[in-house]
């Protein structure tokens, strides 16, 4: 069994627990009471190459990275920086996360909200729009074509713009029919936990122009950055670098002087 198998078995009997203890129409009332999304679609259509910074106490690859006791300050420290877009992993099992880090951070920043989650049924994302999300993750390898066009359609039928993640060019071509409006991807392949920079290289052209285009995993720094901004990317998603660095709100406004650069300037 991969390791995203065994994540998502691990996703689906926590999630089982949690529709036993809240209905799905009790979180339809928590979603319509929930703030109203956030355009994280303008946000991440630069100018320069937006940052999306991670909220990530541990992972399947590294084990624990940081404590973060406090994910609304860690938050707010990206948003100073600059980013456009906080990561929250929700996830409990590998990730240690949770949907109140989720709900922390969105009542304290002002930019879009991602849950970052191994999403399989439509009511993880009644979930993340219930704790503030304004995005959610869809990725292509844990999901069937039917499911995952579904899901795309749920989510942004409630107010969600989904980041729909590919590793691989069939996964980049499905992304694209199940009409993805921002596809992310992941130089980490979920399933061996290798991190491969030129993977974004590699399938960045099987995804067509209007298409907002994130590069992640795998950024130590304004470097790579510019390496995956030279390969087409608009937007790059962050997280190890950032949390087990000192000062965070340093490291990404680093990542955002590096992305505003003139010369990486696109018209959208
Ligand atoms: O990070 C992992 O080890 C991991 C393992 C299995 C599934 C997902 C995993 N990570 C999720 C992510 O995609 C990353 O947290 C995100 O892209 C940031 O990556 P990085 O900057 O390399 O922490």
């Amino acid at each position: 069994m991969s390791v995203l198998d065994e994540i998502i078995d691990g996703v689906r009997a926590d999630l089982a627990e949690r529709q036993r203890e809240v209905p799905l129409g009790a979180l339809k009332d928590q979603a319509a009471a929930a703030p109203a999304p956030r355009d994280a679609l303008a946000a991440l259509r630069g100018p320069g190459v937006s940052v999306i910074a991670e909220v990530k106490r541990s992972s399947p690859s590294k084990g624990a990275l940081a404590a973060i006791a406090d994910p609304a300050a860690l938050a707010r420290d990206y948003e100073a920086g600059g980013a456009k877009v906080i990561s929250v992993l929700t996830e409990r099992r590998r990730f240690g996360g949770s949907l109140q880090d989720l709900a922390d951070v969105r009542a304290n920043v002002d930019v879009s909200v991602l849950r970052k989650d191994f999403i399989v049924t439509s009511y993880q994302l009644w979930e993340a729009r219930a704790h503030g999300a304004d995005m959610a993750l869809l990725i292509v390898a844990a999901l069937e074509q039917d499911a995952l066009v579904s899901l795309v359609e749920r989510a942004e039928s409630i107010g969600l713009l989904p980041l729909v993640e590919v590793h691989t060019e069939e996964e980049a071509a499905r992304a694209v029919d199940a009409g993805a409006k921002v596809i992310g991807v992941n130089a980490r392949d979920l399933r061996t936990l290798k991190v491969d920079r030129g993977v974004f290289a590699r399938v960045a052209p099987a995804i067509p122009k209007p298409v907002v285009k994130i590069a992640e995993s795998g950024v130590r720094g304004p470097h790579d950055l510019l390496a995956y901004a030279s390969s087409g990317a608009d937007a790059v998603l962050v997280g190890e670098s950032l949390v087990i660095g000192r000062d965070p709100r340093t490291a990404v406004a680093d990542l955002v002087a590096a992305g505003a650069h003139p010369a990486l300037r696109q018209s959208g």
